[in-house]
This record gives structure tokens, C-alpha cells and sequence, in this order.
């Protein structure tokens, strides 16, 4: 399905790196498929180029009209001007694939000013390493056909999930963001392990594959996250001792908190947005 069609990324920070890294390390399309251009930074670009064997253009006109697919990976109080900027140089046969948190396709539609198909999806930076899981839902003009194409070339870096719009805000909140709760728990793991004399490679290598571990046995198991915990707990063994810690401090009530918050937050973005078109 994706043979012979030009990727073009319109925005090449930390998403759609993300995702041309997990495109070509899989080999869902040639390198040359894909373009990228951004706003101003020609040293991405050529990194890009150099790492990936991409095609890039700094002409993002010249980068729009190339592609059968554009994907809209800028910041989403960017997006207005980004497709003000490159909209006469679209048509109708292209697809549009938003990446942008809380923008809803209606948003991109009107500003396209066509009946170009436009998909809304919700990847997250693991889609570098091929882990991403990604929500996936379509506008009014765009096609079941074009549906299945963003859903092939999100398969390859992760997994894939057919929503309603309106739960695309949850999706954000939940797994968009996702990635960062973990690493933001690493780190205070890898505080933990520096005061208590651990290298920084001892750190790693331990905290890393604990990581790994947990997100195999999630994928694998039919337990629950609570039994799952529940088995690594000795009575007044370690790791009780460990969450005990955590239930004092309403770990879990801050989680959850972290979680519906970044949810409204998509949800904001969408209304700031959209209000002032
Ligand atoms: N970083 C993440 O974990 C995730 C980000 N997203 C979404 O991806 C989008 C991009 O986020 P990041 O990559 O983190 O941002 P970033 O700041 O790393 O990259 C933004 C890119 O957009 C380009 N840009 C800005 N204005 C432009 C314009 N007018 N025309 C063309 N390019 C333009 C910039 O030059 C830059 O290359 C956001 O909308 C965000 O909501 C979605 C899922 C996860
Ligand atoms: O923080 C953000 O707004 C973006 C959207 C999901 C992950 N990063």
C-alpha cells in the first residue's frame, strides 16, 4: 500500500524523528520515501539526512507538493500558520496524518480548505524502537482505504488502535504522554541507586531491564497490575516496605491525577486552538 508513496514530515523534531526512525529501522519504506522539512533548522535536517538516509528539503512548499502522505508533526500552536504557509501547494489526493496533541481533524480540515483526507493519530516516542502505541481516528473527508494505510504505517512502529475522535484526548493523556511518567520514574530510580553507591552503568543495566521485564510480563500475563505487584511482596519483605513508602505519599492518587490532567490538557490545546481560528 505504501510502495511508491513520498512521506513528507512537515515539522522534524522529537516525534517525527521518532517515527522515521521506526519507519526505516523496519523497513516499512525506503529511506528516499520519506522527506523532512521544519521550520528553520537546516542542522536537523542534515542530521536527519546523514543518520537516516532520508531525502530532506528545507523548501517546505517544494516538500509539501512531493508528498502523497504529509505528516503535520509541528507544536500545535504552530499548526495554523505551518498549513497557512503550505496550503496552496496541497490538493485534494493528499492525505494529511496529524501527530498534534488536542488539534481535532475539523480544525485541519478548515484550515486545509479541501476535501483532502486528514487522520488524526496519537503516537508516542517509543515508535523509534518500534513500541509505539498508537491511537489512530479519521475525519470526514478521509477514506476507509487511507484509514488502513496510516494504520500500516503506524504498525510499524507499535501497535495500532482504531478510536472514536473523542477519545483521542484520553489516548494523549494516557499513552502520548505515557513514555515521560516512566522516565521521570527512572530517574528518581537511578537517584535512589547513585546515593546508595551504584555506578551509573550498574544503574542502567539494572534498572533497564527491570523495565523491560515488566513490560514483557504485562504483555504475556492475564494477572492484574495488583496481582502482579502482590507477587513481588513478602510479607515484611522489601518491597512492602518499598510501597508502603509509596502509599503514604498517595503515589497512585498522583498517577491518576498526572494522568487526567495531561487528558484535559489535550483537550485545552484543542479548545485554545479551534476558538481562535
Ligand atoms: N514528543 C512527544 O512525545 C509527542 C509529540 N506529539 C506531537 O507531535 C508534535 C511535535 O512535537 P515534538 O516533535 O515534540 O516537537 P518539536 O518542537 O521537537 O518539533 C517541532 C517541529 O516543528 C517544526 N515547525 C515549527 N513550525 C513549523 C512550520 N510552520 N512549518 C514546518 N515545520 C514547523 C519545527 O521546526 C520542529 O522541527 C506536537 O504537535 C505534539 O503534540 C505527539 C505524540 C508524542
Ligand atoms: O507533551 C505534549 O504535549 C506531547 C503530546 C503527547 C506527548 N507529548
Amino acid at each position: 500500500m505504501l510502495q511508491n508513496k513520498t512521506i513528507t514530515f512537515l515539522g522534524a523534531g522529537s516525534m517525527a524523528e521518532a517515527i522515521i526512525g521506526g519507519l526505516v529501522r523496519q523497513e516499512v519504506v525506503e529511506p528516499r520515501q520519506i522527506i523532512a522539512t521544519n521550520l528553520s533548522s537546516q542542522e536537523k535536517l542534515h542530521y536527519l539526512e546523514n543518520t537516516y538516509g532520508i531525502r530532506t528539503n528545507s523548501n517546505r512548499i517544494e516538500a509539501v507538493r512531493q508528498g502523497d502522505i504529509v505528516i503535520l508533526a509541528m507544536k500545535p500552536k504552530h499548526v495554523k500558520e505551518a498549513i497557512d504557509d503550505i496550503k496552496h501547494a496541497t490538493n485534494a489526493n493528499q492525505l494529511f496524518v496529524s501527530v498534534l496533541a488536542g488539534i481535532p481533524t475539523f480544525y485541519i480540515e478548515d484550515l486545509l480548505g479541501s476535501k483532502a483526507g486528514v487522520i488524526r493519530t496519537m503516537p508516542n516516542t517509543s515508535a523509534k524502537v518500534g513500541e509505539s502505541a498508537t491511537a489512530i481516528t479519521k475525519g470526514m473527508h478521509a477514506t476507509d482505504k487511507q484509514l488502513k494505510e496510516v494504520e500500516q504505517l503506524f504498525s510499524a512502529v507499535g501497535t495500532v488502535t482504531i478510536v472514536k475522535e473523542d477519545k483521542l484526548d484520553a489516548v494523549t493523556g494516557l499513552a502520548g504522554s505515557g513514555p515521560a511518567y516512566f522516565y521521570y520514574l527512572v530517574e528518581a530510580m537511578e537517584q535512589a541507586a547513585h546515593e546508595a553507591g551504584l555506578t551509573p552503568e550498574e544503574a542502567s543495566a539494572l534498572i533497564t531491564q527491570t523495565v523491560v521485564g515488566v513490560g514483557k510480563r504485562l504483555q504475556t500475563t492475564s494477572k492484574s497490575s495488583k496481582e502482579l505487584y502482590e507477587e513481588v511482596m513478602s510479607p515484611n519483605g522489601t518491597t512492602e516496605a518499598g510501597i508502603n513508602v509509596l502509599r503514604e505519599r498517595k503515589s497512585q492518587e498522583a498517577m491518576c491525577s498526572a494522568v487526567k490532567r495531561a487528558m484535559s490538557r489535550s483537550k485545552e490545546l484543542g479548545e485554545v486552538f479551534t476558538k481562535t481560528q
